[in-house]
């Protein structure tokens, strides 16, 4: 046997689950809302082109418009100013978008303060228990955020003083982007950083860091608890839309079952 044929045979066999880390992409997907004066994307939007009447008898289309960064998406390195001369979604190697995943729970902090910042030290601990953080892996950062999924207020979470969510600090961004090899850091919320992130030094320090070092970002995960912490595969999707700056992604994980 092969080993894709071992593969095949596990996924049909059920020895390997295939999770979706994917939320429905709909016209109530929450979208980051930046204050003024800064623009903001589109959420999606359905436009119908035909519904099986006289624009098409036998067929039913639709345009759709919607931003490049809406609901689980990829943020490619070119999406940033210190990537802006890296790789488009479109240019973004396959062979670095199905890889191993490892979890970093914070979701026991993030319940008792929605403002919780991953710290070099949460990484450090984790690795003291897991292991060093793989090369070639992505780092997601469940923190049960996606249970607001189904309220975008809840979600976005924001108040007169900005959003109020999770995400790496400054400091933990730069050592995610240059401490080790990673692929990129997924998590659960908007975005890949935390709500307060636009008055870090540097603003957006996820952002500014990973992307900076030709890594990727993955926001709106779901099924995060229904992963291992080391063990899966991630294949993820996004649409080689060319010159973009990310693209709605869907998201598997690979697990082993037993
Ligand atoms: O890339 C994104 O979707 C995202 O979260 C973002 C985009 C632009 C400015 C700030 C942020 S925080
Ligand atoms: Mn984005």
């Amino acid at each position: 046997m092969s080993t894709l044929s071992d593969l095949t045979a596990a996924l049909t066999g059920g020895a390997v689950e295939v999770i979706d880390l994917t939320a429905p992409l709909s016209p109530s997907t929450p979208v980051l809302q930046l204050p003024p004066p800064f623009a903001n994307t589109i959420p999606l939007s359905l436009e119908p082109v035909s519904d099986f009447d006289d624009a098409g008898p036998f067929w039913g289309w639709n345009n759709i418009h919607t931003g490049e960064h809406t609901g689980t998406h990829l943020d490619a390195p070119s999406h940033w100013a210190t990537g802006r001369d890296g790789a488009t979604v479109d240019k973004v190697p396959p062979a670095r978008l199905v890889a191993p995943a490892v979890v970093v729970d914070i979701s026991a902090q993030v319940a008792e303060n929605p403002d919780f910042l991953l710290e070099p030290e949460h990484l450090e601990k984790w690795e003291a228990e897991h292991g060093r953080l793989p090369d070639g892996a992505w780092v997601l950062l469940r923190s049960g955020w996606s249970a607001r999924n189904s309220d975008a207020k809840a979600f976005l979470n924001a108040d007169e003083n900005g959003p109020h969510t999770p995400g790496p600090s400054a400091d933990a961004s730069l050592w995610l982007a240059t401490e080790r090899g990673i692929v990129g850091l997924g998590v659960e919320t908007v975005g890949i950083d935390a709500g307060a992130a636009g008055g870090f030094t540097p603003p957006f320090p996820a952002h500014h860091h990973l992307l900076g070092h030709d890594k990727y970002g993955l926001t709106q995960l779901q099924n995060l608890d229904r992963l291992p912490v080391t063990g899966a595969v991630l294949v993820v999707a996004p649409l080689p839309i060319v010159g973009g700056t990310g693209s709605p992604a869907r998201v598997f994980a690979l697990v082993e079952q037993g």
